[in-house]
């Protein structure tokens, strides 16, 4: 059995990121892959600045509060001031250019208008409330990496510099399928022996929030024929095929038979909880992960291994999850061994509690929870132990 690290390892090794790549309006980037660095032209901000409303002076012509000096012109944001006639206040909005010789801007609560002028009733220092030209972005830097991930903030940050679309990888295309006889869409009521196929939201949700092309093929029935039937098509419109179920030694799990009759299965078993069926494969081109058929086994894998797969795939950079140290709340005495991911949850007190019941059945573990603690091959944890902390947030997107 591969250990978790040899696993995730051999994956990413195996995962080639996507070459061919477009042009998309900055608007329609979020969840791509930038392609190509991306280099500011200009100055952000193009010029010194008022970062409050108020007034701009020259320092030099208020040595001390209550100066008052006469009021030369008002700039708002948009317009352009003249130079700052020596001995003059310019009435000044946040956003507006601050007028040459000017070097402080007051704001209006520490100032009061008198006759044709202002009161300045604080002594300005040099700078005071000016964002200078190019404090975030100096011209010809780079702003964005190529296998950046666009989100809100880069989408933001690419705009900022006057950039109307991006080159972004291909999107990577995911087909998934999930065995089961048991199996019955929501909506249908449940005949005896039957379940609902939680396993299709839960997967597909994840597939679209990394922002692949989904196929969804839906349930495919325990034969060696269906499974086989379903995995060449799904292979031969796919990048990636990911399916749940039928991947341990049960007399109805076909999914490995399926994978080496079509390819050649890879890797299968990791020494975890849960999880440990998981199995990798090729058929053709196209990569085969298929994932245990329990809904947590399915979920907490999909988020531990297909999502670095997948974003490397993508052409991501980035792909790894972070772990943080966190004080656990509970204890788990026994020993394991494989290595477990438990679900948890943050309290208030800043402490892990767990789900009372860690079945990898039981989803309802997944909602409730932030986060897995990562216990290692027969590790224990006690009340008050720092343990390994891996967000949901780190995984499910
Ligand atoms: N003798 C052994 N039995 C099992 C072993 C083992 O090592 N020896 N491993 C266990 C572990 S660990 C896991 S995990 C499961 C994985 O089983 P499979 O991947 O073969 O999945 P199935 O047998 O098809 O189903 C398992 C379980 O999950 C339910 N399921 C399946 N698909 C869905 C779905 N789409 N939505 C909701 N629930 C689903 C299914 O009804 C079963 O209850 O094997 C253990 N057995
Ligand atoms: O590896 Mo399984 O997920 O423990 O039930
Ligand atoms: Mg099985």
């Amino acid at each position: 059995m591969l250990t978790a690290t040899e696993l995730l390892d051999a994956l990413l090794e195996r995962a080639h990121g996507v070459t061919a790549t477009e042009n998309v309006p900055v608007a329609q980037a979020l969840g791509r892959v930038l392609a190509a660095p991306q280099t500011s032209a200009i100055t952000v901000p193009p010029a010194d600045n008022s970062a409050m409303d108020g007034y701009a002076v020259r320092v030099a012509d208020v040595p001390a509060a209550g100066v008052r000096l006469p009021v030369s012109q008002r700039i708002l944001a948009g317009a352009v001031g003249e130079p700052l006639a020596a001995g003059t206040a310019a009435r000044i909005f946040t956003g507006a250019p601050v007028p040459p010789g000017a070097d402080a801007v007051l704001m209006q609560e520490y100032c009061a208008e008198a006759d044709d002028g202002v009161v300045i009733h604080a002594q300005p220092h040099p700078g005071e409330n000016i964002r200078r030209a190019g404090e975030d972005i100096e011209r010809g830097t780079q702003v964005l990496a190529a296998g950046t991930r666009l989100g809100a903030a880069e989408m933001g940050l690419a705009a900022s510099v006057g950039l109307a679309e991006l080159p972004v990888f291909r999107r990577l295309k995911v087909a998934c399928f999930f065995t089961g006889d048991e199996l019955v869409t929501p909506g249908t009521p449940l005949q005896p022996g039957q379940i609902y196929n939680s396993n299709r939201y839960t997967l597909t949700g994840l597939v679209n929030a990394l922002g692949c092309e989904l196929i969804d093929l839906g349930i495919v029935p325990d034969t060696l024929e269906a499974t086989e039937a379903a995995l060449e098509g799904a292979a031969s419109v796919a990048d990636v095929v990911i399916t749940s179920g039928g991947v341990s030694v049960g007399e109805a799990d076909y999914v490995k038979a399926a994978v080496e009759k079509l390819g050649r299965v890879e890797m299968w078993k990791v020494a975890m909880k849960p999880g440990k069926p998981l199995v990798y494969g090729r058929v053709g081109d196209t990569d085969f992960i298929g994932l245990p058929g329990n809904p947590v086994s399915a979920f907490v894998t999909f988020g531990l291994f297909v999502r670095p797969f997948l974003l490397k795939r993508m052409g991501a950079a980035d792909v790894l999850y972070r772990a943080f140290a966190a004080q656990a709340d509970f204890a788990w005495p026994k020993p394991g061994t494989r290595r477990e991911f438990l679900r948890a949850r943050l309290q208030p007190n800043g402490r892990l509690a767990l789900f009372p019941n860690q079945s990898s059945g039981v989803l309802t573990s997944c909602a409730w929870a932030d986060g897995l603690v990562d216990v290692e091959i027969g590790g224990t944890v006690r009340p008050g132990d720092w343990v390994r902390f891996i967000p949901f947030a780190e995984l499910l997107a």
